[in-house]
């Protein structure tokens, strides 16, 4: 399961407008880390300050052939990602940053479309700069920082110098709220160790449970909850400090006016193989519009290999990864990300695939 290593990781940058990307870019980009990165910028037409980077790509979003109006892909990307991987040398790794309006959605289904672009390129992280200081405004009245928020691996928490400890928490909980799987890393001035966000694999399940271990342990609570210092860490990261549970409620209100939220299902049984994958493909096929982003572990009855899915919108990819360990407590998780979820019906359909 690792042609992967042949592939040339791409970390998608994204972030609401003045939440930090730049910030962070300048740091990937002038850090004495040895490696070698090529940035894409789009611009959206405009010259932007972004422009000593290296490629800029226009905005060009396509739908996709099943005539699906969730499912697009950009063709600039395309272009532009073939053109770098064939030079000479190669890069170590490739940030595209988004800029702050841009739904990534088309952006991260690239990765999953283009015959070119996934044979030499591997989706390593979607990453988004949150503003801790207003965030809570722009859940109140962007759709795009919300979705930003939703379709994350992981997190940057920037800006915390502006806020109160208090401020802080009650964010990481609206934080929570719509996305219950990113790690969050806080972060001033988009200080947080590139190791920690780079290479890591967020987007690839493989790897899933090394950074947030409490995807595979059950659920603490009920949707909301807001996790407490066994959950969300990032083990490279140790300014975190999550000694209480911040019961941040009045932030609720915000994400739930945009209608987004995350829903994780836990079942400890086995499934059956391939009861789920149809009910996974029926699921996406008919709300895959609302379903921005969905991951799964699963115990596949009679297999010893981990089941892993993962999916943007309409597009799902699973796959065999490695064994359960021997001392390994066995279960099926999954984490629907988006509008209109049905919980009680996911649950249902979840729990009716048991073997
Ligand atoms: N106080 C404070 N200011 C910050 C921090 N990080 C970045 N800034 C400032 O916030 C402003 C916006 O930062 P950028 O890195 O340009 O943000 P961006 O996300 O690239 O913004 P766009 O390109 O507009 O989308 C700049 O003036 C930064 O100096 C931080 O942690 N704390």
């Amino acid at each position: 399961m690792s042609p992967m290593n042949a592939k040339t990781p791409v970390t998608v940058l994204t972030g609401y407008l003045g939440a930090g990307k730049t910030t962070l870019l300048n740091r990937i980009l002038t850090e004495d880390h040895g490696k070698r990165y090529a940035v894409i910028v789009n611009e959206f037409g405009e010259v932007g300050i972004d422009n000593e980077l290296i490629v800029g790509a226009d905005e060009e979003v396509f739908e996709m052939n099943n005539g699906c109006v969730c499912c697009t892909v950009r063709g600039d990307l395309i272009r532009v990602l073939s053109g770098l991987m064939k030079r000479k040398g190669g890069f170590d790794a490739i940030i595209v940053e988004t800029t702050g309006l841009a739904d990534p959605g088309p952006v991260a289904q690239t990765f999953f479309v283009d015959d070119d672009v996934k044979a030499k390129t591997q989706l390593d992280s979607v990453t988004t700069v949150v503003d801790a200081k207003h965030l809570p405004l722009r859940l109140a009245d962007s759709r795009e920082a919300v979705e930003q928020i939703a379709f994350a691996d992981q997190i940057v928490l920037n800006k915390t110098d502006l806020v109160t400890d208090a401020e802080l928490k009650a964010v990481e909980a609206a934080i929570r709220r719509i996305n219950p799987l990113a790690p969050i890393h806080r972060a001033q001035r988009s200080n947080v160790p590139l190791d920690a966000i780079l290479g890591r694999g967020g987007f690839d399940l493989a790897r899933i449970t090394d950074i947030s271990p409490e995807f595979l342990n059950p659920a603490h609570g009920e949707e909301g909850h807001v996790h407490d210092e066994d959950c969300d860490h990032d083990h490279h990261d140790h300014d975190h400090s999550h000694h209480d549970h911040g019961h941040a409620h009045a932030h609720e209100d915000h994400a739930a006016a945009a209608g987004i939220r995350g829903v994780s299902l836990t079942l400890r049984k086995p499934i059956h193989g391939q009861r789920v994958t149809n009910w996974l493909n029926q699921l996406l096929a008919d709300q895959g519009p609302d379903i921005l982003r969905a991951k799964g572990i699963l115990d596949v009855a009679g297999d010893e290999r981990r089941l892993v899915f993962q999916a943007v919108h309409m597009i799902l990819e699973g796959d065999f990864q490695r064994d359960w360990k021997p001392e390994e407590d066995r279960f099926s998780r999954m984490v629907f990300i988006g509008r209109n979820l049905d919980e009680a019906a996911l649950k249902a359909g979840f729990e009716a695939c048991a073997a």
